[in-house]
């Protein structure tokens, strides 16, 4: 998409980004934001704000993440891609109120995004949002589960962050992503367990690629722990299911983008 217009921060073309971070922020944060989202900075800020006023309004974010949203939300999640390769399509399954795709798509103008939310007031901030900051051409919103959308929606990357353990996840998100493409979901310190626990799941896949602890952003203190697993080229095996006896039938929502 073009991003020659002046955007939510008002960044005439040519101009190096300012410093119009929303909130208050100190000298070492201000120039990692103008570093990790650039000439979009001022969109980022905007989003910023939107999670710090509907978004907490609406729900969706504490109040007590307020004073933390430029780290430990919008640049935690925008060092996502480091391990995004250019070029690539991703689908953020659990996006909430638009973490991590969001800012993953304002640092990355290269990458489209697929958000995937179920609830209907998410979603609806989801659509507000993007176009708020005018990202129509490079963010699509659908609203479903993840399980519910393989076979309409797939990506190179599929993300997730606070969605499910990653024994569930497996099964939601693996078969979403296109043969050699990744998972990538945000993970804390509870990575490998999270890995050992789920690895029965992988196996019942059919994935044999062995999932990768990666640390993502600056360095280990201020980065993020990801969780990536190859999806590799073979055909993936269902997972067992108590409800799969049973037809699925299609939610209320049917609308997509
Ligand atoms: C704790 S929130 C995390 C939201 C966002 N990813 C973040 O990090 O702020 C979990 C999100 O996953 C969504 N969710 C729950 N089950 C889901 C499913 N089966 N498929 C897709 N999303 C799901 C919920 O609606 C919710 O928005």
């Amino acid at each position: 998409m073009s991003d020659d217009l002046p955007q939510g921060g008002g960044v005439p073309r040519g101009t190096p980004p300012p410093s119009v971070v929303s909130g208050v922020v100190d000298e070492t944060l201000q120039s990692e934001i103008d570093r990790v989202f650039g000439d979009r900075v001022g969109r980022a800020a905007t989003y910023r704000d939107l999670l710090a006023t509907a978004g907490v309004e609406r729900g969706l974010i504490g109040p007590r993440e307020v004073p933390r949203l430029w780290d430990r939300h919008l640049l935690n999640c925008a060092y996502l891609g480091d391990v995004v390769d250019e070029g690539a399509s991703v689908l953020d399954i659990g996006s909430g109120a638009g973490l991590p795709g969001i800012p993953l798509a304002l640092a990355r103008p290269d990458v489209q995004v697929r958000l995937v939310e179920p609830l209907e007031r998410r979603y609806a901030f989801l659509r507000e949002a993007v176009a708020e900051l005018d990202l129509r051409d490079q963010v699509a919103v659908a609203r479903g589960r993840a399980e519910d959308v393989r076979g309409e929606f797939s990506a190179s990357v599929v993300t997730a962050r606070a969605v499910a353990p990653l024994a569930t996840l497996y099964g939601w998100a693996l078969p979403l992503v296109v043969t050699g493409g990744h998972l990538v979901a945000i993970k804390g310190r509870s990575a490998p367990e999270e890995i050992a626990a789920a690895a029965d799941v992988l196996r019942q896949l059919g994935v044999t690629s062995e999932p990768e602890i990666v640390q993502v952003g600056p360095d280990a203190e201020s980065g993020t722990t990801v969780v990536r697993v190859a999806r590799g080229h073979g055909p993936l095996r269902s997972l067992p299911s108590p409800g799969s006896a049973t037809p699925k039938r299609r939610g209320p929502w049917s609308q997509r983008r």
